[in-house]
């Protein structure tokens, strides 16, 4: 990395690195041997369209468990984790040698209730990454918040503990795309005008401080027609794990709601055929302090 040449915005704080990586030639190759199937509920993830995802989280715990942001949102839209492999493991010591992470990170912002962590308690820095691999000129993630308390009214709060977010960009020759901050719109959750863009290079790493996730929604728009190749995001972030079985049995139990409704309705369709609940609606307030407690699970 050439320090000299990175960038820091000055009304978002967002800095940019054009040169973290001189090649990217055995990321991509990694990355697009990576089994993309393990998501799951991401297919209904109302902030992506056409983008696949894998998770990935350097904890070892059988079964994985992991909190990605879009639980915020929803329970449905969970994301099992693999373990992240040793190319990932090395990209992640990288980003945190050179820009100075340190091992640990408090939780600064409160997390849901069935999480293993609170505000005060530290975690392990960057211990998510989630690629993302963008296909063709299609392929868009909608203006969001990545887990941030308050991002969406009513939600439950933050899985993000607080730290900056690095997104890592591994792409084919012209399929680089623009990474966009949206002002916020007083009175409502649509995304206002762009108050930063910046076209991420092969090889470059863009850093999302918490404070401009709080106050930015930030996506990547459609590319220009005809644009063809492969993008990969490597994203890093410091996350609170949360209780998968916790999440799962809520998604279980919104699907038999969903099915019922549809069956009301005299609808055909089977679960997950239906609509969706509406987000940010408040599900039961399980917590998993209180659930080891009472040695549910
Ligand atoms: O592709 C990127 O660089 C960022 C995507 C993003 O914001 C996300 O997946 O949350
Ligand atoms: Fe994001």
């Amino acid at each position: 990395m050439d320090e000299t040449d990175t960038e820091t915005d000055s009304l978002t704080g967002c800095r940019y690195h054009p040169t973290f990586l001189s090649s990217t030639e055995s990321l991509r190759s990694r990355a697009s041997s990576l089994n993309y199937e393990f998501e799951s509920g991401n297919q209904t993830c109302k902030s992506t369209k056409k983008v696949s995802k894998a998770t990935f989280s350097i904890r070892r715990s059988s079964p994985p468990r992991q909190a990605d942001y879009y639980w915020g949102q929803h329970y449905a839209d969970v994301m099992r984790a693999e373990p992240m492999p040793p190319f990932l493991l090395d990209v992640r010591s990288d980003i945190m040698k050179l820009l100075n992470v340190p091992d640990f990170s408090p939780i600064t912002v409160e997390p849901p209730a069935i999480s293993y962590g609170k505000v005060g308690d530290s975690v392990p820095s960057l211990n998510s990454c989630i690629v993302n691999l963008y296909n063709g000129d299609d392929s868009v993630v909608t203006p969001h918040h990545d887990g941030q308390a308050g991002s969406t009214p009513g939600a439950q709060k933050a899985v993000v503990a607080g730290t900056s977010i690095y997104s890592l960009t591994a792409c084919d020759e012209g399929a680089e795309r623009k990474i966009q901050l949206y002002a916020p719109q007083p009175g409502s959750t649509k995304p206002g005008k762009v108050v930063y863009e910046k076209e991420l290079a092969n090889g470059s790493l863009f850093e999302l401080p918490a404070a401009a996730n709080g106050a930015y929604k930030h996506g990547i728009p459609k590319a220009p027609k005809g644009v063809v190749g492969a993008r990969y995001a490597f994203i890093f972030r410091t996350v609170v794990e949360v209780e998968m079985s916790v999440l799962e049995e809520r998604k279980r139990e919104g699907d038999r709601k969903l099915a019922e409704k549809a069956g009301k309705r005299g609808g055909e369709g089977e679960s997950g055929g239906g609509k969706r609940p509406r987000k940010g609606k408040k599900r039961g307030p399980t917590s998993l302090r209180q659930d080891k407690q009472m040695n549910v699970d």
